[in-house]
């Protein structure tokens, strides 16, 4: 599997003697969109922010794009949202993207057509020439997106990209990072919001307390607790009950839950509801949600510091 990020081990230790990052390692899949879930002062932003040189780990080894983490070439091959993401306010939306072109010293001509692309991308292209200082939070953060991309990274890190843009924007966020993936870069996302990464991410880490608890493709993640639900019309009749209790599923009311990680185990229950002439109203596969995954593995992991 080729790799956009190996971290083959990342310590940070603050001034002060706070260890924010207990030597870690992670492995990010090129062509993915990866989120990276963690509570609140889980080491998020401290771990993008290493990968990025804009702080010191106390010690790092690994690599990014195929070059020792921190090479400078490899950098400008990067694109970066920070949390909070402030511009000027005197400056346009448009002149905020021209800036950060000349930073990642795209040239000219080419930054000028990129400005107009990303901010229609983003949905800000009639705002262009309007003043930051005019714009609410959700238009700030999609000037944010949109300056992120000013270099056509093959890498892109995104740390909380949807923060206070409405429902519409967060659709089109997702959409965009879609059309990431399917361009063959990678996206790295930082988000408290469960629900969103599960949408977009084919892979997640989980962050907690300085140290990676889980990581690996979500599908494999949120299969662990694969188990089947049947739902009759009405509650199931005592004596079937007790049958069903008695090998081992559990029955609640209209509702039978069988662990089992393929349909055969679903069939028996199927059978001998049909024998006693009930309806079937649902049968359905479930997962556990990524919600499930986190609240679990922070919890097995330390504190709960919440999210
Ligand atoms: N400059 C600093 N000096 C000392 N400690 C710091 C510094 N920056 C961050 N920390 C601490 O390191 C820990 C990790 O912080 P970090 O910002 O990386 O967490 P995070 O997972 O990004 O959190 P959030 O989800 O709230 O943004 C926190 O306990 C924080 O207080």
């Amino acid at each position: 599997m080729s790799l956009a990020v190996s971290i083959d081990y990342l310590r940070k230790v603050y001034r002060g003697g706070f260890e924010a990052l207990a030597g870690i390692s992670l492995q990010v899949p090129r062509g993915s969109v990866f989120g990276l879930l963690g509570p609140n002062g889980a080491g998020k932003s401290t771990m993008v922010k290493s990968l990025l040189t804009i702080l010191r780990p106390t010690e790092c080894r690994g690599e990014m794009l195929g070059r020792p983490i921190g090479h400078r070439a490899t950098l400008a091959k990067v694109g970066f949202l920070p949390e909070h993401a402030k511009f000027p306010d005197y400056l346009t939306g448009a002149q905020v993207i021209h800036f950060t072109a000349g930073l990642a010293k795209v040239p000219s001509a080419v930054a000028k057509r990129r400005t107009g692309e990303l901010l229609e991308r983003v949905g800000m292209a009639a705002w262009a020439d309007k003043r930051v200082g005019t714009y609410s939070k959700g238009m700030k953060q999609r000037v944010g997106l949109a300056q992120a991309l000013v270099n056509d990274p093959e890498l892109v890190f995104l740390d909380e990209p949807t923060d206070g843009v409405d429902p519409e924007g967060r659709i089109e966020i997702r959409k965009l990072i879609e059309t990431m993936r399917a361009e063959g870069k990678t996206v790295f996302v930082n988000s408290h919001l469960l629900a969103e990464v599960e949408q977009v991410a084919d892979h997640v880490a989980i962050l907690a307390r300085g140290r990676i608890v889980e990581s690996g493709p979500m599908s494999v993640l949120t299969s662990r607790g694969r188990h089947y639900e049947v739902r009759t019309e009405g509650p199931v009749p005592l004596g079937l009950r007790d049958k069903f209790l008695a090998a081992g599923w559990k029955v609640s009311g209209d509702r039978i839950d069988i662990e089992a990680d393929n349909a055969a185990a679903v069939q028996p229950v199927i059978d001998a509801l049909r024998a006693e002439r009930l309806m079937i109203r649902e049968v359905k596969e479930a997962r556990l949600s990524l919600e499930d995954l986190f609240l679990s593995a922070v919890k097995t992991n330390g504190k709960e510091n919440g999210i």
